[in-house]
């Protein structure tokens, strides 16, 4: 009787989650059509002073019904956060129409189940097109996929937060003709993954790990911690995988994500490995051509420039961007091939190409150094969650 009383009680809850399914999907449907107007009216696709009054709005509602403040905000930032990106993608395709094919063929590090493999399906599942993965083996085969047209896009690692700049990717960068049309951060959980078959407890017995080398970086402390347990390096995640799967053995384990793990029958046996909490990944998308940003949405720009060799010479070009109001999000520094110390640079700035500011500041930069690129304008594909200053007075 209990069991079916607990029957009961769950076809209502499945029959409620269908209706909220429906409901996000008829939001969507509606978010889709403001992205249409947007587009006629030159509008800025955000809009932080409404996202704020519906917020609160909802938060007054939900406490009538006896919801918690803060599960309402969370649940609205990630409804938002897809409306934003839904009608960015719209409105990324209304100004790019050539760009758009029934088939988006993607060189990306690994095979299935690494991280590359995780951010290039999350980019491309907004965007329309079927999507066929070219695993690779480094990083100079990703870029070479695109350069001879057997790749429309590569998805490229450039920064992560534990372990920093990825200085492989920037020095490809320096070299190539591709374009960077787009990025993408994607949340990096390491777990601990051994074969199916040995028992979660046997974890002492690992004598082998398997795992790319920048896995080891951000997860030091938690090697330090293992002791006497060695170390490979792999070309990639997937591939680390692949190892401990085929070998099937209690003395070898992988370190990857867990969704990746599943790909390759391993099971997670201890998870968030990594330095920090907060492990992110950075991921930037080249293509042979370049895009257009519409100046409804908010773009980056990369650059790269070496500067004269004077005192003070990077100031100065730094001083520019200032002049201009743009603000810079990154400065990395790699040396030049070839030329013992001398370095190239490489910005990445808040700011589209095809506005005021950003072509006063590119000009007074060509001029006064001795290379100049753009490397890429580009969507800026993270929404910040816009913050309720009364949500906690509303919780009082
Ligand atoms: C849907 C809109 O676009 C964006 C998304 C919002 C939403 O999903 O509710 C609200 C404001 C905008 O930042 C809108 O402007 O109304």
């Amino acid at each position: 009787m209990p069991k079916q009383e607990l029957e009961e009680i769950r076809v209502k809850i499945t029959d409620l989650d269908s209706q909220l399914l429906s409901l996000l999907s008829e939001r969507q449907g509606l978010t889709n059509q403001v992205a249409e107007t947007k587009i006629k009216n030159h509008i800025p696709v955000r809009d932080q002073a409404r996202e704020e009054q519906l917020l609160v709005r909802l938060i007054k509602q939900g406490q009538t019904f006896g919801l918690d403040p803060h599960y309402v905000t969370q649940l609205f930032h990630v409804i938002i956060e897809d409306s934003v990106l839904n009608q960015q993608a719209m409105l990324a395709r209304w100004a790019n129409p050539s760009s758009e094919k029934p088939l988006n063929r993607v060189a990306f590090l690994g095979d299935k189940g690494s991280y590359s493999y995780l951010a290039t399906q999350k980019y491309f599942s907004r965007r329309p097109g079927e999507l066929l993965e070219i695993g690779c083996q480094s990083f100079a085969e990703i870029i070479n996929k695109v350069e001879s047209g057997e790749a429309d896009y590569a998805v490229l690692p450039i920064e992560n937060t534990s372990s920093g700049s990825i200085n492989e990717v920037y020095d490809q960068l320096q070299h190539t003709r591709l374009s960077i049309v787009g990025e993408l951060t994607h949340p990096i959980k390491h777990a601990l993954l051994v074969s199916e078959g040995v028992d979660s407890n046997e974890s002492g017995k690992i004598k082998t790990l398997y795992a790319h080398p920048q896995v080891f970086a951000q997860c030091s402390h938690f090697l330090a911690e293992l002791g006497n347990v060695e170390v490979k390096p792999c070309d990639s995640t997937s591939a680390a995988m692949m190892i401990v799967n085929e070998m099937n053995s209690s003395e070898v384990a992988a370190i990857g994500s867990e969704a990746g793990g599943a790909l390759y029958g391993l099971k997670a046996i201890k998870s968030n490995l990594a330095n920090q909490k907060e492990n992110h990944s950075r991921f930037i998308v080249v293509a042979s051509d370049s895009v257009k940003v519409p100046l409804q949405v908010p773009a980056k720009t990369t650059l790269i420039m070496s500067t004269v060799q004077k005192p003070g010479a990077l100031v100065e070009a730094l001083l520019v961007l200032k002049e201009n109001q743009i603000n810079m999000t990154k400065l990395e520094s790699r040396p030049i091939t070839g030329n013992p110390w001398e370095e190239m640079f490489y910005l990445d700035v808040e700011g589209n190409i095809e506005d005021g500011p950003m072509q006063q500041a590119m000009e007074a930069l060509r001029g006064m150094t001795r290379y100049f690129k753009v490397l890429g304008c580009y969507p800026v594909e993270e929404v910040s969650p816009t913050k309720v200053a009364a949500v906690n007075a509303l919780m009082e």
